[in-house]
């Protein structure tokens, strides 16, 4: 049979059929994932095909893992090389944001975007909370919302108390996969409460499956909002984990830098205090936002100091 991961412990899967019926299942042997150091061999998302047993605590045996379209890892928290893979076979991001209560910083907000463009999942942004905007904080957010719409980046205002915006986000997520992501406090589990109409229903379900005294720190989950529409929470991960990015090679990942590297006059330009760089031209004619370039700027030095 085949399945997606809808859920991963690290010693056992949850694994929905295409008839969605959940399957506790685990992996036949040992996989190795050939060119990558990753500490779990199968992720929320991932595509497998598996065999159902009718013996055991386990009711499925993975034994084979789809190539991945995409994935996004994060460095592992111990000191080895190895990374752990949050999800895989991604159409999209949602970062939610808010602009009071509390106030999403640009730099969170840019390294989310740098991380999503590494990975070449397309990202958008939800400013929640509106409610709890007054007139400024309208005028701010639509500033906010343009500058990044002009870099490729749309986003829309929302509001999980008064239940508004909650059908463009539907609209936006129909017929995807798409993850979810925000800083602690942003209204993440309020959305998913309004957009997984029976979130208490299927958690239950798959509450039944774990078994006391079994580790369960889930990485990710993922959820149906309906046929062919998913969205993969990150429960406790506060941020994108960024693979290393050389400094030579940050910019390409700020889709307004990228654009403009060929006019800098270093072909190697780091954009920070190069004579002739068309980035630091672009940020002085208020071409390139001072925010963005500031994230910019900071990453990179961030990126040097762990060299
Ligand atoms: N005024 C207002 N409050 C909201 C809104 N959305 C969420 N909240 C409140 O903000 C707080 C945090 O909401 P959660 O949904 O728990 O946020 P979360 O992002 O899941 O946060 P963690 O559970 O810490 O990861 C709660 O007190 C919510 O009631 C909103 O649109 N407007
Ligand atoms: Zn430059």
């Amino acid at each position: 049979m085949k399945g997606v991961v809808v859920k991963s412990t690290g010693s056992w899967y949850l694994v929905r059929d295409a008839e969605a019926n959940l399957h506790r299942a685990r992996l036949r042997g040992k996989f190795k994932n050939k060119n990558l150091k990753v500490s779990n061999p199968l992720a929320v998302g991932d595509r497998v095909e598996f065999d159902v047993e009718t013996t055991g605590e386990d009711t499925a045996v993975i034994y084979k893992i789809e190539d991945r379209e995409n994935y996004i890892i994060r460095q592992s928290t111990h000191k080895t090389a190895y990374s752990h893979i949050i999800a895989a076979n991604l159409d999209q991001a949602l970062l939610i944001v808010t602009l009071v209560s509390p106030r999403t910083s640009f730099g969170f907000i840019d390294r989310f975007l740098v991380t999503a463009e590494a990975y070449d999942i397309p990202a958008i942004l939800i400013f929640n909370k509106t409610d709890l905007y007054d007139e400024d904080v309208q005028e701010y957010q639509r500033q906010i919302a343009h500058m990044y719409g002009q870099i490729g980046y749309d986003s829309l205002a929302a509001s999980a108390a008064n239940q508004e915006g909650i059908e463009e986000i539907q609209a936006l997520l129909q017929g995807k996969t798409t993850l979810l992501s925000g800083h602690s406090g942003v209204g993440k589990s309020s959305l998913i409460n309004l957009l997984v109409m029976d979130l208490a229903l299927k958690t239950a379900e798959i509450s039944d499956f774990s078994d006391k005294g079994v580790h369960t720190t889930t990485f990710a989950e993922m959820f149906e909002v309906n046929e062919d529409t998913y969205i993969i929470d990150t429960p406790g991960i506060k941020e994108l984990g960024i693979v290393d990015i050389p400094a030579a090679q940050l910019s390409h990942f700020f889709p307004e830098m990228r654009e403009r590297m060929n006019q800098c006059r270093f072909n190697n330009c780091t954009h920070f205090n190069e004579p002739g760089c068309a980035v630091i031209e672009a940020v002085r004619g208020s071409e390139i936002s001072l925010t963005r370039y500031e994230s910019y700027l900071s990453m990179l030095h961030n990126q040097d100091n762990r060299k």
